[in-house]
């Protein structure tokens, strides 16, 4: 598609994706009814690299938010894996419950009750098949809904009577994960030694009011063929940091160390946190944000709860200036969340090699480049 011919900032989300219209095919399967995987989603061998259960010392960690010591584990956590889950994290069991069962409605609707809610190709909101699909040759076996600010609009198609409970849900869940999300993401700074004179953009207060959010549903129905079919595809996610809430279906893997794909087991009440590109961006590189997918199987349905965290749409994000110095140089230049967006719909797992100033000192592997970069 040819650029817009006069390029206006965005100032709010939705409008990104105006200027990257997807037109994917919403003519979704049933899934429930299939016996077999048909070509439109038959993936050849997942076979890239070896899959193995995350298991003793060699698993994602889990970090008590109540430990003392809770900043030097998620500064490790970071470093290390770029993903980490947490207990003790302040949301309830009862609103994560209840988020589970609104999202499990949404799915179990017939098929064409949903695609009433259908997103359009320039919209960011509604019901759809995963956005990254735009890349991949074949469809991915999986159904997602995504909410900025209100769902009101699209639950009202769904459920003309009784939109309520749903909104409700889905509105506490947003308000109580911004708080979360803004808790986590100073938990993380200070473990980078940046505290609050150190982020204007933080706000007076340094709450992140202004942060920019998304909220992804994700649906995996069981799969006759799992072997056959994917989930969502590898990618990084485009945003400071990711809080994601899995049913108690394993699914989602993480690619460690470039070498092997480690699932993240689920746990009862517990939350996924990922690093996204921005906060590597941020961090100059000390932060690894993590390559990750989501395999299906034969069995059990699963459902995820993404919460996309990102800064206010028109700040420029770069590498905090306490952590440059003569042997740490810049490794990307300033960009914002919107033109970060716009580079990942354009180049997608080559976005963050397209805001690179140089290459990564410390060993660092670029997954978003599929090709090790190792330089120093
Ligand atoms: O379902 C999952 O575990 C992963 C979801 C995800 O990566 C996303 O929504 O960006
Ligand atoms: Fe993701």
């Amino acid at each position: 598609m040819k650029p817009p011919t006069e390029y206006t900032m965005p100032s709010r989300l939705a409008e990104v994706y105006k200027a990257h219209p997807a037109y994917l095919h919403h003519n979704h399967l049933d899934f429930e009814s299939l016996r077999e995987v048909p070509e439109s989603h038959a993936w050849p061998p997942l076979d890239d690299y070896p899959s193995r259960d995350s298991y003793g010392a060699e698993s994602v960690p889990v970090i008590d938010l109540a430990d003392p010591n809770s900043v030097k584990l998620v500064g490790y956590a970071c470093k290390t894996w770029g993903v980490f889950q947490v207990t003790n994290h302040s949301i309830s069991m009862r609103l994560l419950d209840n988020i589970e069962s609104e999202g499990q409605r949404l799915f179990s609707l017939p098929r064409q009750q949903k695609l009433k809610a259908a997103r359009l190709p320039d919209g960011i909101s509604g019901y759809g098949v995963a956005r990254i699909s735009s890349f991949f040759p074949k469809l991915m076996w999986s159904e997602g809904f995504t909410i900025v600010g209100s769902p009101a609009e699209h639950a009202r198609q769904l459920w003309p009577q009784d939109f309520s409970s749903f909104c409700d849900a889905m509105e506490e869940y947003e308000k109580e994960m911004k708080q979360f999300a803004g808790r986590l993401l100073w938990l993380i700074l200070s473990s980078l030694g940046i505290n609050k004179e150190d982020i204007k953009w933080a706000g007076p207060t340094g709450d992140f009011g202004d942060a920019g959010a998304v909220l992804q549903l994700n649906s995996y129905p069981a799969c006759p063929e799992p072997n056959r079919a994917m989930g969502l595809a590898a990618h990084t996610d485009s945003t400071l940091l990711t809080v994601l809430y899995q049913n108690s279906t394993s699914g989602l893997q993480v690619l460690r160390d470039g070498v092997e794909w480690v699932t993240v087991t689920p746990i009862k009440g517990a939350l996924v946190i990922n690093v996204g590109d921005l906060l590597h961006i941020l961090s100059n590189g000390r932060y690894p944000s993590i390559l990750h997918r989501a395999v299906v199987n034969a069995t059990h349905h699963r459902l995820s709860i993404a919460y996309l965290y990102g800064p206010p749409m028109n700040v420029q994000i770069s590498p905090l200036s306490k952590l440059v110095d003569p042997s740490h140089p810049p490794l990307y230049r300033p960009v914002t969340w919107s033109e970060y967006l716009d580079a990942k719909a354009q180049h997608f797992n080559k976005a963050l090699s397209s805001v690179r100033l140089c290459t990564p000192l410390n060993g660092f592997v670029d997954m978003n480049n599929n090709n090790s970069v190792k330089v120093g």
